[in-house]
């Protein structure tokens, strides 16, 4: 699917409405860190999100060392932030346990 990296105007308004989220320019990208009780937990957050990444074809690039994701949202084929990572993060939200 073809998609376009959003211009800094739209990447501004759209940070806005992730406050968990910040813009890494050399990443061109989004990033969250969240943090579980235990290795149990942050494994399987990250087993529902990738059943989202599956479903949106949108993957997320992360790291996890025991109870911590550390996720970053780009869209390579945009070389840059587009619609699918703000889709992707506003559903990563929607399931995460609340800070
Ligand atoms: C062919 C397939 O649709 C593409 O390679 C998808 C898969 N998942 C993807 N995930 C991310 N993060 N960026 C992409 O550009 C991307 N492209």
């Amino acid at each position: 699917m073809q998609v376009s990296r959003l211009d800094e105007a739209d990447r501004n308004a759209v940070l806005e409405q992730l406050p968990l989220w910040s813009y890494d320019a050399d990443a061109k990208g989004i990033r969250r860190t969240l943090r579980f009780a235990d290795f149990a937990e942050a494994f399987g957050f990250m087993a529902r999100v990738a059943i989202l990444a599956e479903k949106a074809d949108h993957h997320p690039e992360w790291f996890n060392v025991y109870n911590r994701v550390e996720i970053l949202l780009t869209t390579h084929d945009a070389g840059g932030l587009s619609r699918r990572d703000v889709d992707l993060a506003a559903a990563i939200d929607a399931i995460a346990p609340t800070a």
